[in-house]
């Protein structure tokens, strides 16, 4: 029986996909062979030895620690792009609400009274305070163009805007799909001295941070937008408030907000909801619990953001053996000595590394006995070993 640690809310159509008989799964688990989770911060959680691998049913990976993780030797997994249409059609959103005034405008419509003559002369007088101007023809800046930013950037293509898109790392397949309206900029100078709104969609990391930041904005033309529904951080939030009370913005959307973001009347602010959909929840949900339990029951490595890809159908007559270990010469050696003094024919093998960590899968005849597990354990740098049955 495998134990499910989860730490958040898991869609029941992504848990129903790890059957009861197999898979007890809990929020209070003390020994779980895997974590299910989204937002929930693990930087300060105690993570039990027991667990084998992690599982975020979404895109961002900053609330887990990926690196502390590798250094075990435990796969952490993601969804990628099973929540992407659901942000992009927030980022529209937030882009309308921003560029019509709309929360204002609906405030103002709810506060009318009297009868519907004096309503109606009210909204008569009163629209002038919420004339917005038109997306189409506006310069747009899309920074990361993932499986968020290139439907965003394609999706405002198609609304008329001029899209600019920045992403030095943009993956074949992300290119193959992005409009060809979508013109490319040479940084993100160039990106914002043209642009009146822009949307970030790249992962918070140390080089991300205070990426919107004062000069950037200052470059922007007057009243811009800035969208941000990536992660709290990216923008520096001094500076977009200062340009929001210049007037230099218009409005700041932030799927993040923050105690001193909600004051600020120009600040149009989302609970975290650019994930949440019935359809990405689900989505996630099934992505990441297949890839999961895959990797428990057959060591298999599908979208991990640590973990080399990994899959080789079962062979052999006996068991399996999964080993991650640090990428260094000589540990497949090593490893098939250990299992060669132990009498094992390797039926099948597949080894892959990705920067420093190699992990490698092998199907023997025979079963390997625990003295030899142990003796894999030991080898210098091997971080993980787990043994899989024949089912
Ligand atoms: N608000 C929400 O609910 C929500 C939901 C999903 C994702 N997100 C956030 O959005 C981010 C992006 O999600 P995604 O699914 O598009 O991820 P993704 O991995 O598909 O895309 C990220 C893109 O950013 C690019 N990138 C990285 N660093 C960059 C830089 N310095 N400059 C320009 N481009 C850079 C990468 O090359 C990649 O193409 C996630 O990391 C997460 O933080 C938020
Ligand atoms: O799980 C959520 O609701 C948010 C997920 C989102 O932040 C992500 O990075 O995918």
């Amino acid at each position: 029986m495998y134990k499910i640690l989860t730490l958040n809310n898991i869609s029941v159509k992504g848990l129903s996909r790890l059957p009861r008989e197999d898979y007890e799964i809990t929020s209070e688990a003390s020994h779980p062979d895997a974590i299910l989770l989204r937002s929930f911060k693990m930087h300060d959680m105690d993570i039990p030895e027991s667990v084998a691998a992690i599982g975020r049913a979404g895109a961002g990976v900053n609330n887990i620690p990926v690196d502390k993780m590798t250094q075990r030797g435990v796969p952490v997994f993601n969804a990628p792009g099973a929540n992407a249409n659901a942000v992009k059609e927030l980022v529209l959103a937030g882009l309308l609400l921003a560029s019509r005034n709309i929360y204002p405008a609906m405030k103002f419509a709810a506060s009318l009274e009297g009868t519907d003559a004096e309503i109606s002369a009210a909204v008569e007088s009163g629209k002038k305070n919420y004339v917005g101007c038109e997306l189409h023809s506006k310069t747009f800046g899309v920074i990361g163009l993932g499986a968020i930013g290139r439907r965003v950037a394609n999706a405002a293509s198609a609304l008329g805007m001029k899209v600019v898109g920045y992403d030095p790392q943009i993956s074949v397949e992300n290119a193959w799909r992005l409009s060809r309206n979508v013109e490319q900029a040479i940084n993100l100078d160039h990106l914002f001295s043209q642009c009146d709104a822009v949307s970030v969609h790249v992962p918070l990391l140390d080089v991300t941070k205070g990426l919107v930041n004062k000069s950037r904005i200052e470059s922007m033309n007057d009243g811009g937008i800035i969208v941000n529904l990536a992660r709290g951080g990216i923008c520096d939030d001094d500076a977009v408030l200062a340009a929001l009370d210049s007037g230099k913005l218009s409005a700041y959307v932030i799927d993040f907000p923050t105690a001193q973001l909600i004051k600020h009347p120009k600040v149009i602010s989302f609970p975290h909801l650019g994930a949440s959909t019935e359809e990405a929840e689900e989505n996630c949900a099934i992505m990441v619990a297949d890839q999961v339990r895959e990797f428990l029951e057959d060591g298999t490595v599908t979208n991990s953001v640590n973990f080399p890809e990994a899959t080789m159908p079962r062979g052999g007559t006996g068991c399996r053996v999964t080993i991650a270990n640090a990428n260094v010469p000589n540990m497949v050696g090593q490893i098939s000595t250990i299992l060669a003094n132990a009498g094992l024919n390797i039926a099948d093998l597949l080894n892959k590394s990705r920067g420093d960590l190699a992990y490698t899968i092998i199907d023997l005849d025979g079963n390997i006995e625990e003295a030899s597990l142990q003796a894999l354990r030991k080898i210098d740098g091997v971080l993980a070993v787990r043994h899989l049955p024949n089912k």
